[in-house]
């Protein structure tokens, strides 16, 4: 695993790291962030082993089954209400928790929780949203790791109604096996992202989002 030097705005600075120029926004991927070997380990390990369940989503008013497997996974006291619902989290493992740590001395900031999606093939996804909860607080720093198959990962600019898009308003990435993709300062004030689906025949990818839920004293 390479680590980076933690700068204070909890970016990394290393060659292995590519800044992606976006206005507004803060992010930088390191696309073989974990090597081969470990991130083909840590792909069968998590699949195998993580709680993973259909989420329910609230979509104007009615639930419906989310379009992939999540887990949410943190200390016992970092609740998150997500789409309605409250979760309280799964105890880490061993895998997650070393990961964890790794990540924390990259940033040099602290996660105490990691929500989990597992898309089974390119019919799961996940639809335009922002990391916005107020349990983040507002210029959340999140580390995205990103395991088997590769995707598709968009960001696209919040404008307001009406206005009309521009070109340079989207970004369109694709998350590697073993990627670590950080987003940081007022990305997700000023974007959405998304994971969109495919035609293609891909296998499954797991994706993995670091985050701190704050105590409710300091949202
Ligand atoms: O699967 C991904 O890369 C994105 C997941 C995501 O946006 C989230 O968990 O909030
Ligand atoms: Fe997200």
């Amino acid at each position: 695993m390479r680590a980076g030097t933690p700068s204070s705005a909890g970016l990394p600075e290393h060659p292995c790291w590519q800044r992606l120029a976006l206005a507004d926004a803060r992010l930088c991927l390191a696309p073989a962030w974990l090597p081969a070997a470990r991130a083909d380990a840590l792909f069968a390990e998590l699949h195998a082993t993580l709680p993973w369940t259909v989420h329910s989503l609230r979509l104007f008013g009615r639930e419906v089954a989310a379009p992939r497997l999540s887990a949410w996974i943190g200390d016992a006291d970092a609740h998150y209400a997500y789409s309605g619902t409250r979760f309280a989290p799964q105890p880490w493992t061993p895998a997650l928790a070393s990961l964890r740590d790794a990540l924390q001395r990259i940033c040099g900031a602290r996660f105490n929780s990691v929500l989990a999606n597992l898309y089974r093939d390119g019919r799961d996804a996940m639809g335009w949203h922002s990391d916005d909860e107020p349990e983040l607080g507002p210029r959340p720093l999140i580390a995205s790791v990103s395991l088997g198959a590769p995707r598709r990962f968009l960001l696209r600019r919040r404008r307001p109604r009406g206005e009309p898009a521009q070109p340079a308003d989207t970004l369109a990435l694709v998350l590697p096996h073993g990627s670590l993709l950080l987003m940081a300062g007022d990305t997700q004030r000023h974007y959405r992202h998304a994971l969109p689906r495919t035609r293609a025949a891909v296998g499954a990818r797991i994706n993995l989002t670091f985050r701190l839920i704050l105590p409710s004293a300091l949202r």
